[in-house]
């Protein structure tokens, strides 16, 4: 019989950048509570790493990615990069504040109040990553991505610590 060209053979799956610009965002969103952790941990002689905390965001984003239709272990990775994005912003500000003392922050945040803001930015991004399947699993991913990083860069102004870690929060969001 003569082959027939299907539309599932010829039609592209859609590519959503706009999914990969949440993602960037939501990124830069918990990226921006690494200044809120620094200066909560600054002065108290807190460790920027916490393990026990980790190991707790790990699993609970594992759960969120079950029940969210994400994949529990591309999960986890990602937010392995997105923890130790946030510990880049937090030493770079350490680094800042011990050279510059007049910019270190003077009113000290409540840990545990700055932990419920990450959760909630978590549980956002558990859902974006659950959105954003399909983009990641394409080639156009890679340069999707960038572009989103670099737009968010641009429409915050972040500074080149910031910066870099976002670039580094998204490092394993494709493929
Ligand atoms: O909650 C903290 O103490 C943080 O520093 C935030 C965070 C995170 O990104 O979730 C980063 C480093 C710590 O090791 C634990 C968690």
């Amino acid at each position: 019989a003569p082959h027939r060209t299907t539309s599932a053979e010829t039609a592209a799956v859609p590519f959503r950048p706009g999914q990969l610009r949440t993602l960037a965002g939501l990124s830069a969103d918990r990226l921006a509570t690494g200044d809120l952790v620094a200066a909560a941990k600054w002065g108290t002689g807190s460790p920027i790493d916490d393990p026990v905390r980790e190991q707790q965001v790990l699993n609970a984003v594992a759960e969120q990615a079950r029940e969210d239709g994400a994949d529990p272990a591309a999960t986890v990775r990602i937010f392995r990069d997105q923890i130790e994005a946030n510990k880049d912003v937090q030493r770079g500000l350490f680094r800042r504040w011990k050279a510059r003392p007049a910019e270190a922050p003077t009113h000290r945040p409540d840990l545990n109040e700055v932990r419920k803001k990450i959760n909630r930015i978590n549980d956002a991004l558990v859902r974006s990553l659950a959105a954003t399947g399909p983009e990641r699993a394409q080639h156009q991913c890679r340069g999707a991505a960038a572009a989103a990083a670099a737009q968010v860069r641009h429409e915050r102004r972040l500074d080149h610590l910031h910066a870099v870690a976002l670039t580094r929060s998204l490092r394993s969001v494709c493929g």
